[in-house]
């Protein structure tokens, strides 16, 4: 075992995280072992994979819950692999497609590509793919005419080229993977899941090749129940443990509904909500209680705080829609400090400095290709996303994940803040939280998630005074409110005459400031009586978005240029755009590909 890859518990107790045997006592294939070894640099399997790997060379359905950044994708890669690499004789690109793995997102499609090719350096004969939204169908399709042994795809796509490349051979798949599956469905996929499992034949029982299915989530929730349901035949279940579910006479596949059902039974409204979940141990996770008005100001002082303490580490900060992406991305971007304290040479930087990256659903496909990688390369970046980058991506040393919006579900923060602390690595957390709305600890509570409170006075106190026009502030450190910290008040009047001076900037916060509200609003079941939009003083929302004008203004500028679009477009009677705006600004909510 390797020195600091041993984690405590929450009571304290050293926690593994790797097994104390190699691969090949899992009954791995030499060469991919020494594969495992030489090129990906793993010298023990971690307790996952010592888990499932022989039981998934066994031939059975499995059903893997295990804590993020466990290594789950090598889980399910390497015994498909060892199983191709020994059909006798060699498969061949003719033969289609064997092993078909179901991503939610693009750029989970490419990290998981990516493990594939390296795993697969020895066993040339074994050809890797991907197909996913936003690439080249016509390319795609002549990848599939020619032949893709494992095949890496997200739903829509793949179902895209089910129905209509004929050329695409997969008569003789035995595997169908199901990674992030909860989050597959959660947007939106359920319907093409259920299609591509009509095509394909979803238990393989009807199927000529004896099929094996494999779901892997970090958390579970009805939705994976049902994706089970409807998948996997009398499966394994590994890394579920008797608080998630009781031994039942019933079939396997039932496991999860039994435990849904007792939860529903006494009366708890929100199925599966009191399960406890796997957050790596190291993990040092806090929230910082924010007034609404001064959100943005203390978000720009943690960064900076932050990247001046070290200034070559990386940090994810996460936001609940494109357009506040876009903002704060644009914000970060241009704004260089305090206007009435600024000496020359500040004036010549960012006031946080660092690379700034940003990701979400509404970019171009290249633009995330982009980002995606330059995220993973670089050694120290600032990168604001939403929740497209919460489920999978494996970005190498994040040090710290901020979440500046509320991520709703609590599986939500729990693979938000499963991007840090990967595979026993120290990670630190942030969770913004208002005060109206720290009931939410609690919610977090009721799944073993505790948090402890950062220190906003004292990280405010630490930056300089000298410069700031203290007229009004004499005792400046008899301050104990944040809203009236001198620090505070004085780049809160700067960036609001920043944004309030670039036009651009302005309409970006606009845009910003009303999609927030209304991604405020769209918080789902219990968590509405703690995220409430009616507690919510607008006029603070606006300041945190560096707006000067009170909401009514900012709404009613918005609805005005609305509704001027709308009667545009009701003129050149293309009343069908107006369906296809309002369908754009739900995935500005929702984010999907
Ligand atoms: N046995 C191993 N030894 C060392 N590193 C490993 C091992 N297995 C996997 N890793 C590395 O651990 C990291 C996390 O792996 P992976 O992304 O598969 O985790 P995960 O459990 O799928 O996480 P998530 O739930 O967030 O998707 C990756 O960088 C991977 O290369």
């Amino acid at each position: 075992m390797e020195d600091g890859k041993v984690k405590k518990n929450s009571i304290g107790q050293p926690k593994e995280i790797f097994a104390s045997c190699d691969f090949s006592s899992l009954g791995l294939h030499p060469a991919l072992c020494d594969q495992l070894r030489d090129r990906m640099g793993y010298q023990a399997p971690t307790l996952v994979q010592a888990q499932a790997i022989p039981v998934i060379l066994s031939g059975r359905h499995v059903l893997v819950n295990a804590a993020t950044g466990t290594g789950k994708t090598v889980t399910y890669l390497a015994p498909i692999i060892h199983q191709l690499q020994k059909c006798d004789p060699r498969i061949e690109r003719s033969d289609g497609t064997f092993a078909l793995v179901l991503v939610p997102t693009h750029e989970l499609c490419m990290q998981v590509y990516e493990n594939l090719q390296k795993l697969l350096h020895r066993f040339h004969w074994i050809v890797p793919g991907y197909i996913m939204g936003g690439e080249n169908r016509s390319k795609e399709k002549a990848r599939l005419r020619k032949g893709i042994s494992i095949l890496v795809a997200t739903p829509g796509r793949l179902l895209d080229h089910l129905k209509h490349t004929a050329s695409f051979v997969h008569k003789n798949l035995r595997w169908i993977i199901f990674d992030e599956a909860d989050r597959i469905l959660e947007l939106g996929f359920g319907k093409e899941i259920e299609e591509i499992l009509d095509i394909l034949g979803s238990k393989g029982k009807d199927t000529e090749v004896v099929r094996q299915n494999l779901l892997l989530s970090a958390t579970l929730n009805e939705k994976v129940n049902h994706l089970a349901n409807i998948s996997l035949e009398d499966p394994v279940m590994i890394g579920l443990d008797e608080k998630k579910i009781q031994p039942s006479n019933k079939q396997t596949t039932s496991l999860i509904s039994d435990a849904i059902e007792r939860l529903e039974n006494s009366g708890k409204v929100s199925v599966a909500s009191n399960e406890e979940y796997n957050l790596p141990a190291q993990l040092n996770q806090r929230y910082v209680k924010v007034p609404c008005g001064s959100r943005l100001v203390v978000l720009l002082s943690i960064l900076k705080n932050l990247f001046t303490g070290e200034p070559s580490q990386k940090i994810v900060v996460f936001f609940s829609t494109c357009d506040a992406v876009d903002f704060h991305h644009a914000l970060l971007s241009q704004f260089h400090g305090l206007s009435n304290s600024q000496t020359e040479t500040e004036n010549k930087h960012l006031f946080v400095q660092c690379n700034i990256l940003r990701l979400h659903g509404n970019m171009k496909h290249e633009d995330r290709v982009k980002t995606f990688n330059s995220f993973k390369t670089e050694k120290s970046a600032l990168l604001l996303s939403t929740d497209v980058s919460a489920r999978g991506l494996d970005f190498p040393k994040v040090r710290c994940i901020i979440q500046y919006d509320s991520p709703g579900e609590a599986t939500e923060y729990v693979h938000r803040v499963g991007r840090t602390a990967r595979l026993g690595e120290k990670g630190d957390s942030l969770l913004f939280l208002q005060p109206i709305e720290v009931d939410y600890l609690q919610e977090l509570q009721k799944h073993g998630v505790m948090l402890t409170e950062y220190p906003l006075l004292k990280l405010l106190d630490g930056f300089p005074l000298h410069g700031l026009n203290l007229k009004h502030h004499h005792h400046v450190k008899k301050f104990v409110s944040v809203e009236m910290h001198p620090w505070v008040v004085s780049l809160q009047r700067s960036l609001e005459s920043f944004i309030f001076k670039e036009g651009k900037m302005k309409k970006l916060g606009q845009n910003a400031f009303c999609s927030w509200v209304r991604a405020y609003s769209a918080h789902r079941g219990e968590l509405k009586s703690i995220f409430m939009v009616k507690k919510l003083h607008l006029g603070h929302v606006a300041r945190s978005f560096g707006l000067k004008e009170q909401p009514s203004l900012v709404g009613r500028s918005v609805q005005k240029k609305h509704t001027e679009k709308r009667k545009r477009e009701e003129k050149t009677k293309t009343q069908k755009r107006g369906g296809l705006d309002l369908k754009k600004k739900r995935k500005t909510l929702t984010d999907y590909d």
